[in-house]
């Protein structure tokens, strides 16, 4: 059955089936608003849209994983101020000749994750266009002082929790054919499998923001990016140099060898400039024993006077990584 063959209500219908209610909601789809609940003083609230040729192709990503990877964006972004997901509004343009049973997975995927993550799917809003759009609002809370990305201090530890780079590794083996798209199999992909996926779906270590809040975090933020432009919006946010040690991203550089290989790049790249990894970058005052799942990459240091603040790999300062707007996207 199509899109064309259903009415709003039908599809509507079909959707709150299979989406998770959130134990923070008071009221749920069907009504103007939902309706929240929110016992703290204040909330959190983000928004995130995904269009079909910027962040997906149909041809490359079920309909489940494209709902996971709106998900999971969206999610990202509560966890990377300290917090935790109470609900989420999706709002999706639609053509007519999309097939429904795809349609209720992707919503499906979508409500998955939210569920894992203890939030509700509350509402949302249909409309027809050309392109797959698919915009989400996410709220949330916090329990204490939000962790923001202004609060990095000179002689903190630079930490990150969850990969780096396995997303634009994913992306060139599929854009480069050196994957099949209509592979999905974790098996048949061997040693790409993991980069694909999480082109496909990220995987954010949704906990982790809610441990670097209570473990002190002085700042944090999502990486979605690319390590270095982020890591510079967190550096100017706290007027403060990133420096990172090299070495200490092996882990990562080493997990890429095989894709790196075969698409004959350097690994270190799509570490330091790839994005939508959706990692937690966090930094953590010097005498903190840094909490699992986050390992050190580097301290913070001072800006030198005359100097601007930025991100610097093994002393040499970088930019770059992901734009919708520039050319120079690396
Ligand atoms: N149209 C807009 N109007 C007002 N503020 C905006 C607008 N677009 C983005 N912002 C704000 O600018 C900041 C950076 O936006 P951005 O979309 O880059 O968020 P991000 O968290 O860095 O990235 P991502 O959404 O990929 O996780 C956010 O605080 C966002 O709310
Ligand atoms: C088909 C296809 N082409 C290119 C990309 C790369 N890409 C798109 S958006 C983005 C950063 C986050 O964007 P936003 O700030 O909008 O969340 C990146 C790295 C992709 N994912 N899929
Ligand atoms: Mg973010």
């Amino acid at each position: 059955m199509k899109v064309r063959d259903c009415d709003e209500g039908d599809l509507i219908a079909r959707f709150v089936n299979v989406l998770p209610q959130g134990e923070r909601t008071i009221v749920g789809s069907g009504d103007d608003c939902a309706l929240i609940s929110c016992p703290e003083p204040s909330f959190l609230v983000t928004t995130d849209t995904l269009v079909g040729e910027s962040h997906f192709l149909k041809a490359w990503s079920t309909g489940a994983e494209i709902g996971a990877r709106a998900a999971a964006q969206n999610l990202a972004d509560i966890a990377a101020m300290g917090g935790r997901t109470s609900a989420l509004v999706v709002s999706l343009v639609l053509r007519g000749d999309y097939d429904v049973d795809w349609l209720v997975d992707m919503v499906q995927a979508f409500g998955q994750r939210a569920r894992e993550a203890g939030a509700g799917v509350v509402g949302g809003d249909l409309t027809g266009g050309e392109e797959l759009i698919i915009s989400v609002t996410a709220h949330g809370w916090v329990d204490g002082p939000p962790v923001l990305r202004s609060g990095a201090r000179p002689g903190d530890i630079v930490a990150i929790a969850g990969t780096l780079g396995r997303s634009g590794a994913g992306l060139e083996l599929l854009s480069r054919r050196i994957v099949d798209p209509s592979v999905h199999d974790d098996i048949l992909l061997g040693d790409f499998a993991e980069a694909v996926r999480i082109y496909r779906a990220p995987e954010p270590p949704l906990e982790a923001g809610p441990i670097a809040a209570r473990h002190n975090a002085h700042a944090m933020m999502d990486v979605s990016d690319g390590l270095v432009r982020d890591g510079g919006r967190m550096a100017r946010a706290s007027e403060v140099m990133l420096e990172i040690d090299s070495s200490l991203l092996a882990d990562d550089v080493e997990a890429l060898d095989a894709a790196a290989q075969a698409c004959g790049h350097h690994a270190m790249e799509w570490v330091l400039f790839g994005g939508e990894d959706h990692p937690m970058l966090a930094t953590f005052p010097p005498q903190v024993v840094l909490p699992s799942p986050f390992r050190a990459i580097g301290v913070i240091g001072a800006v030198s006077p005359g100097d601007q603040p930025g991100i610097r790999l093994d002393g040499q300062r970088l930019s770059g990584g992901f734009d919708h707007f520039r050319q120079d996207n690396s």
